[in-house]
């Protein structure tokens, strides 16, 4: 989809590209340096719900130079089954990250399989430990979507500190990482969830708002406070009037962009930058896996 050349849109494109450049570079002093990077995405069961992540992400890492295997396993494994899969990519040399794409069965917990994946191979910052490091302000392993949201809002120029950030969401894989990336940067944030009293009258009051629920059409342009930066980390999948599917986010972009000074489109803001961003983990994970190899095996220079 093409977009208007509009100020008022911040495109994620860019930002991905920069990224991209810098991984393809890493990947290719890794691979000649005979540690070729490798990413396993893992999904369980029905992979419709993730099937747009899926494809870019094979996409890009092919691009980058990065190793992608997808492994699908029946929506009827176990935990136990799956949790020894990922014992086996933990152990394997060949494997640099481990993705688990979500959602998963309901009989299958998904802390525990977060947990199981070994800390240098969470790409995706998702075990507890990685999870617990943003609370210290380390953030090289970050969840992806979280960091390309925030990066996404640094594109505006704005000054983080003291900045009145509303995020609507507070699932453990975008909405809690992204209050926390926002404190970290001196902002002062609010989080709205299902249960909050009135989503609208916080909204209202941000001067950059985060959406992160899967709700097409949630944010409408009267909830949204003038000049404010909204991005839109919804990715939902309906049909649109030409009875063809599209991709829509969480915010009545069509209303909103008049009253906003800045908003993410959906297709083609946040979402392009989360791959980037996994890719990039990746070669960070790489990183530590071969330090880790010469501080054990390595000889003394
Ligand atoms: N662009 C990208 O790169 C990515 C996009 N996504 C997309 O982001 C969206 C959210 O994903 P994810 O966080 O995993 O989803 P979850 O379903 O895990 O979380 C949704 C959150 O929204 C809250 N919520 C539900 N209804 C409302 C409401 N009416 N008002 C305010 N809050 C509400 C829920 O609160 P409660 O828990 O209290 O019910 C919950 O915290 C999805 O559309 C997903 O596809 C996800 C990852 C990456
Ligand atoms: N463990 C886990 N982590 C996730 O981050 C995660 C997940 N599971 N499950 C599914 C959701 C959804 N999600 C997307 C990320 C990028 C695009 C993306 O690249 N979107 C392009 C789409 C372009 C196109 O249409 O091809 C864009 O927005 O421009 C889409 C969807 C990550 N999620």
């Amino acid at each position: 989809m093409s977009l208007p050349d509009d100020t008022r849109y911040l495109k994620g494109g860019p930002v991905a590209k920069r990224i991209m450049a810098e991984v393809a570079r890493d990947a290719a002093k890794a691979t000649a340096e005979g540690f070729p990077p490798k990413l396993v995405s893992i999904t369980v069961g029905d992979v419709e719900a993730v099937g747009v992540y899926v494809r870019n992400q094979r996409a890009k890492a092919e691009q980058a130079g990065i190793g992608f295997e997808e492994r699908n396993f029946p929506a009827d494994l176990t935990a136990a089954e799956l949790e020894a899969a990922i014992h086996g990519m933990n152990a394997d040399p060949r494997v640099t990250g481990i993705i688990i794409q979500r959602p998963v069965p309901r009989h299958i917990p998904i802390k525990a399989i977060q947990a199981a994946v070994h800390p240098l191979k969470d790409v995706e910052g998702m075990h507890p430990a990685s999870i617990g490091n943003i609370v210290y302000n380390e953030l090289d392993l970050a969840p992806c979507t979280a960091a390309a949201s925030v990066e996404l809002l640094k594109e505006t120029g704005l000054d983080l500190k003291g900045l009145e950030v509303v995020v609507v969401g507070h699932s453990e894989i975008v909405g809690k990482p992204i209050a926390f990336l926002l404190m970290s940067e001196g902002a002062t944030v609010t989080v709205c969830h299902h249960m909050t009293r009135s989503v609208a009258a916080h909204a209202r009051r941000a001067d950059a708002l985060f959406v992160a629920v899967g709700k097409p059409r949630l944010i409408k342009a009267d909830m949204v406070k003038p000049g404010a930066a909204v991005i839109d980390i919804g990715i939902n999948t309906e049909t649109g009037p030409d009875g063809k599917e599209r991709i829509v986010g969480d915010v009545d972009t069509d209303s909103v962009k008049e009253v906003a000074s800045w908003i993410t489109p959906v297709p083609g803001g946040v979402g392009p930058i989360t791959v980037s961003i996994l890719l990039r983990n990746t070669m960070v994970a790489l990183a530590r896996q071969r330090a880790l190899y010469q501080a054990t095996y390595g000889t003394a220079e």
